[in-house]
């Protein structure tokens, strides 16, 4: 086929790398296709001083990518699915799930091995709150500081002695060939990830039958279902990685069963609502649904509206 696929990407490192994967699995599967990239700078990677959730959440960094879909610049854009929005734009919509990368957080330092190893009071940067409530929950001693930039702008300040040890998304190390800088793996019963975490996703216009086509053999149905509980549980919940909700769901061996667990926490962590739901696979949705309406009825809405009260002010 002699189409061309124009991919519009944020110009981080690890956007590009998804970009790219991308661009080869297009190149793998037909032969002879021309892909190409389109960098552009979001409003979120211009603002690098301020928590996320208050200059206007993980929305800023995919509006200006979907404003060129519906202009006709570019073709697909390709998202972390921890960071894309619930909702899209009359005439966008998620095409593809590609096939999970580990899903875990990493415990990030140059100098201990674990959370469990840390010294009292040691300082641990993270920018989500997410990480911080589990992490609190367990090491109340610790100090939790403000981290933000691109991946290799933490690993940068870590160096520099700013902190400790940081906490990273697995995933993020693992493409940008950094692996030897995960530490330890955090178990997902200690820190719970983000819906999504590791998924990498592909928007297009919904309309384009013929690159709807192109981009099938991508499609990875087993991480499509796991993700689809995940984003349920968030999009009744309202948040997704900038809110301390938490869910993570699996497949047993013969996918007749996901185990979705999820959790809503005080970023304090004085209290963490867990819970889990279990259902077949095409029962995705309903199950996140299902759990998000029992943490909504243990407590979670005013924990959640106390936390978008603070990121509002
Ligand atoms: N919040 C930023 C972000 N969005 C996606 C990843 C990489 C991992 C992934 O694809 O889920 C990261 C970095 C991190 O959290 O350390």
């Amino acid at each position: 086929m002699s189409r061309t696929i124009r991919i519009a990407t944020r110009k981080s490192p690890l956007a590009l790398w998804q970009a790219e994967y991308v661009k080869a699995e297009l190149e793998r599967h037909h032969p002879g296709i021309n892909v190409e990239l389109l960098g552009m700078t979001s409003k979120g990677d211009k603002i690098l001083d301020a928590p996320l959730a208050k200059v206007g959440g993980k929305g800023l960094f995919v509006k200006e990518l979907e404003e060129a879909m519906l202009a006709g610049e570019a073709d697909i854009a390709v998202h972390s699915m921890k960071d894309v929005p619930m909702e899209f734009p009359e005439g966008l919509g998620l095409a593809v799930i590609c096939p999970r990368e580990q899903p875990t957080d990493a415990f990030v330092s140059n100098t201990y091995n674990s959370i469990e190893e840390l010294p009292e009071g040691a300082v641990v940067g993270t920018s989500s709150l997410r990480r911080e409530a589990q992490i609190r929950e367990k090491r109340p001693d610790l100090q939790i500081k403000w981290l933000r930039g691109n991946v290799n702008t933490r690993l940068r300040k870590l160096d520099d002695g700013e902190y400790d040890a940081i906490i990273l998304a697995s995933a993020g190390l693992i493409r940008l060939e950094m692996p030897e800088r995960i530490r330890s793996e955090i178990s997902v019963e200690f820190s719970l990830p983000a819906g999504g975490q590791g998924a990498v996703g592909i928007e297009c216009r919904t309309d384009d039958h013929e690159l709807l086509e192109l981009l099938k053999p991508l499609h990875d149905q087993e991480t499509a279902w796991r993700v689809s509980a995940e984003r349920a549980m968030n999009r009744r919940l309202e948040g997704g990685c900038q809110v301390p909700i938490a869910c993570y769901a699996t497949l047993n061996d013969d996918n007749s069963e996901l185990y979705l667990r999820g959790l809503v926490a005080k970023p304090d962590g004085t209290l963490i609502l867990r819970d889990e739901e279990r259902g077949t696979p095409e029962q995705a949705e309903q199950l996140g649904i299902t759990l998000a309406d029992r943490l909504l009825a243990a407590g979670a809405k005013s924990i959640l509206d106390e936390v978008y009260n603070k990121a509002d002010g």
